[in-house]
């Protein structure tokens, strides 16, 4: 459709203030309507700019937020599906449901819903509770709170992160390709594209607030630009010839922007030109240009001019007392200005381009490609056929050059009466010639410029601004949906992981106490058994029988006296290796305890050690007690070191196991005169000397021998006669030595005593011999050989035990360490969910917020009505 930018035929309000202002100067109240528009214009770049600021610092939060606390999730949207009416969709017509995904995580797919809300454009979604979403009832009823409204989704506008690469690539192979980044790789092009936004965002504030408005005069080779640009200034200004000379750009300005005065700025090459620093550029007079120009015909020159217009501000298009609007007159276009030219025209500052053609000529090829260019970046494109006094069939003429148009310029050619002009611009120089072509176009170009500048201006900036803000939205939204996704994970784990951790905190002092009680149960009880087993054993040898009910070598049956020595020996065997057999039941007994208190650390370990934590899978062996051994240098096999403070006489029958027990001990075998006659012991018995009875004596002598034959005299003789008489008797055969008499009773005395002896030998012996034996090996078995060493049951006690607390504390400490592993593994689970709750709770209030500030500018700054 035709849009209408002559002020004489609008209706809109606006206009219809542009058209009071354009033919203001009649009197006060008209000149009155062009300020309204003026300050309707600054009140709309002051909500634009105070926009602009706040987005940027919501893009400078987002970045800050990515880079400390969140990584900013970029998603996807994908349409889904939606049921038709006729299936049963209740859902509002604004909704629409969307798959949302991110493309650093396949694995995260899930529904959402976007639609719009009521109190303006403002993105939102929803994850979970698709199914709960207010119907089009509920929203007719206004039963739905604002905040659940959604609006309609399209992608990314200006944050779309380019991530596909080449051009080859297809869309799902370069999603697979992206699928492989990591999140922080996402995150970061992300922040690299916000910093270009930001960058963007900071020239659109730049061309927002600047007043100045630049119009660039373009055209074929000879058209007569320059004419045209004087004729719009009513002065001779611009040089002009006959022959096609321009090369520089000449920008004309309001004498104003440079203290009144009339000037002429030459930029220099290579430096960018700034008014107030004399340095970038060289100045002239006015009537210098025309050299200047001339000189400068081989280089692009720019050119500033300052100029004064005197005109009245309804009338100048310079001086129009609204915006500084700066003429631009650029070099005629051929091969090589075509280029700079449609460069020139890009820049963001010039705001129309003027397109000069002459009727004569029509368009040149350079001016057909410059103008479809040009009329696709340009949305406002004036096109000045110039010289059309020349023509004679102006008709024809007008028809040829708009069917061009139409072809370069749909869009111009739409709005044709407005933007296509067929001017005499030479004439218009003329004082007091009426040339009412040019007087419409200068009109049409004031209220182009003046009234549309907010379009022109403001209109793309609030575009790209609200496309921003969109995107932010968005990012929002898909980034609130992550995290309380998040949350619920978080929570879920927690869920789990908190009641295990606090289970196994209030159950780690119960299970240490019952690991300690274990130990030390199954280490007293070993300790305590082996005491009783071996001090009955010792008990029954000392009383000469043997230490086990199931020995492994029974008790010798006494051969007679012939045999005497060989039945002395097997005696001690027998009752040395009862001893053995008594240590090694006390080890079996010990087997069976840490047996015992193995399975209760099983117990405690199911008890205690959540699910999932790896078990012990050793399997514990008795058998393999008491026979830790070590290699020494030279490969012989010795008790490992822990056990070596106990005597080696002592602790002989703990060897049993390797087959090492007192029975087997040369020196404990070794069977002597006492064993048969244990002289010691009857002086112990005589005169209570309790050191005696350790010694072992390895000889008789005279007094022993003589004590021998007493011993088995008064053993004869019932055993009534007491020492005294005894040695009575001796002072009184000693006597009767020495006497006649008592010579002749000697030889029946001897007599006798010997046969008391053989009688002794033959009836006591028997009975006697096991007696000694034993009583002589308990002795020698609890003898002690140093002041550290231990009594022989102690010793073996104390053994017994540490090998069994060994044990039973190589078991718990394994279940200790499990659980110690199981219990830090659990707090670091609790904590990690912890801290995932938090920055997901967190970021979703942030990124909720967000949503908020962006409503907020939305509102405040009224996007859509600017430059609409
Ligand atoms: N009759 C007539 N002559 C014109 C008109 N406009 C320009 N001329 C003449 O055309 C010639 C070229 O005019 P310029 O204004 O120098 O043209 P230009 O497009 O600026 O030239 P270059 O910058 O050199 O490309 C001059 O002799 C002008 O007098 C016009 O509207 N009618």
């Amino acid at each position: 459709m035709a849009q209408a930018y002559f002020p004489t035929r609008v209706a809109s309000p606006v206009k219809e203030a542009f058209h009071e202002s354009v033919f203001a100067g009649l009197n006060g109240d008209r000149q009155l309507k062009a300020e309204d528009v003026q300050e309707a214009y600054i009140e709309s770049k002051d909500r634009l700019v105070a926009a602009i600021d706040q987005t940027k610092q919501v893009l400078n939060d987002v970045r800050t937020f990515n880079k400390n606390e969140w990584v900013v999730r970029y998603p996807q949207l994908k349409d889904k599906e939606e049921p038709t009416e006729a299936e049963g969709s209740t859902r509002p017509r604004n909704q629409s449901r969307k798959s949302l995904s991110f493309v650093d995580d396949p694995t995260f797919k899930t529904d959402v819903v976007l639609g719009t809300t009521q109190k303006g454009p403002r993105r939102s979604m929803t994850l979970s509770s698709i199914e709960d979403l207010p119907t089009e009832e509920d929203q007719d009823s206004g039963a739905v709170d604002d905040k659940e409204r959604l609006i309609p989704s399209s992608d990314f506008n200006v944050l779309r992160l380019d991530l596909k690469l080449g051009s080859h690539s297809s869309a799902s192979s370069a999603a697979s390709l992206v699928s492989q980044l990591e999140k922080s790789s996402i995150a970061n092009l992300l922040d690299e594209r916000i910093g270009v936004s930001i960058n963007h965002v900071d020239k659109l504030r730049m061309r927002v607030e600047d007043t100045s408005s630049k119009v660039l005069v373009t055209g074929d080779l000879n058209a007569g630009k320059s004419t045209f640009v004087n004729a719009l200034l009513r002065r001779e200004v611009m040089p002009v010839d006959q022959q096609p000379c321009t090369t520089a750009f000449c920008e004309v300005h309001d004498a104003a922007e440079n203290q009144g005065q009339e000037e002429v700025h030459v930029i220099k090459t290579g430096v960018t030109y700034d008014i107030n620093d004399a340095s970038t550029y060289e100045k002239a007079d006015l009537t210098e240009l025309e050299n200047i120009v001339a000189d400068n015909e081989d280089t692009q020159k720019m050119i500033k001019i300052y100029l004064a217009d005197t005109r009245a501000p309804s009338e100048s298009l310079l001086n129009n007392g609204v915006v500084d609007i700066s003429l631009i007159d650029a070099p005629g276009l051929n091969r090589d200005s075509l280029k700079t030219t449609a460069v020139f025209s890009r820049q963001e500052e010039i705001d129309v381009v003027v397109f000069v053609v002459s009727a004569e000529n029509h368009f040149t090829l350079s001016a057909r490609d410059f103008l479809t260019t040009a009329s696709r970046e340009k949305a406002y494109l004036f096109i000045v056929v110039n010289k059309y006094d020349q023509i004679r069939n102006k008709e024809k003429c007008r028809k040829m050059v708009l069917e061009q148009i139409k072809e370069l310029s749909p869009g111009t050619y739409d709005d044709a009466e407005d933007l296509v002009h067929f001017v005499d611009s030479a004439s218009a120089l003329q004082p007091f010639a009426a040339n009412p072509a040019f007087d419409d176009l200068e009109q049409s170009l004031r209220s182009f410029v003046l009234v549309k500048r907010s379009k022109s201006k403001l209109h793309p900036v609030s575009t790209f601004l609200s496309n921003l803000l969109s995107d932010i939205e968005l990012l929002a939204a898909a980034n609130s949906v992550v995290a309380e996704s998040e949350i619920q994970k978080a929570r879920a784990d927690l869920q789990l992981v908190r009641p295990v951790l606090e289970k196994m905190k209030s159950g780690r002092d119960t299970l240490e106490g019952a690991l300690e009680s274990v130990e030390e149960a199954g280490a007293n009880e070993a300790s305590s058994r082996t005491k009783t087993l071996l001090n009955d054993a010792l008990e029954r040898v000392g009383s000469g029988q043997i230490g086990v009910d199931k020995p492994l070598v029974p008790m010798p049956t006494y051969p007679g006296l012939t045999g005497i020595w060989d039945y002395v020996r097997d005696v001690r065997r027998a009752l040395l290796s009862s001893i053995d057999a008594a240590v090694a039941l006390a080890e079996d007994e010990a087997r069976l305890i840490t047996t015992r208190g193995v399975h209760k650390i099983k117990d405690l370990e199911s008890a205690h050690l959540p699910e999932g934590v790896e078990r012990n899978k050793r399997v514990f062996m008795p058998e393999a007690m008491f026979n830790a051994t070590r290699r020494s240098g030279k490969g012989v096999k010795r008790r490992s070191s822990s056990y070596s403070n106990i005597g080696g006489a002592i602790v002989a029958g703990g060897l049993h196991g390797l087959g090492i027990g007192l029975a087997q001990r040369p020196d404990m075998l070794e069977t002597t005169f006492f064993d048969l006659f244990d002289v010691n012991h009857q002086f112990f018995l005589h005169f209570g000397d309790k050191h005696a009875e350790a010694e072992d004596t390895p000889a008789p002598t005279a007094l022993g021998l003589v004590s021998v034959g007493v011993g088995a005299l008064t053993m004869v003789g019932g055993q009534a006669i007491g020492m005294r008489g005894v040695l009575e008797g001796i002072v009184r055969i000693t006597d009767l030595f020495g006497n006649e008499t008592a010579r002749k009773w000697a030889a029946p005395v001897l007599g006798a005593v010997t046969v008391g002896l053989t009688a002794y030998l033959i009836l006591e012996l028997p009975s006697s011999i096991p007696r000694t034996v034993g009583r002589r090996v308990k002795a020698s078995v609890m003898s002690r050989s140093g002041e550290h060493e231990m009594h022989f049951v102690d010793a073996h006690a104390v053994r017994v035990s540490r090998e069994t607390r060994k044990v039973l504390r190589l078991a718990s400490w394994d279940l200790r360490e499990r659980f110690r592993g199981a219990m830090e593994e659990r707090s670091r689970e609790v904590k990690g969910a912890e801290d995932m709750e938090r920055k997901a709770v967190r970021a979703k209030e942030w990124f909720l917020n967000v949503g908020e500030r962006t409503g907020t500018i939305r509102a405040d700054a009224k996007l859509e009505t600017i430059g609409a």
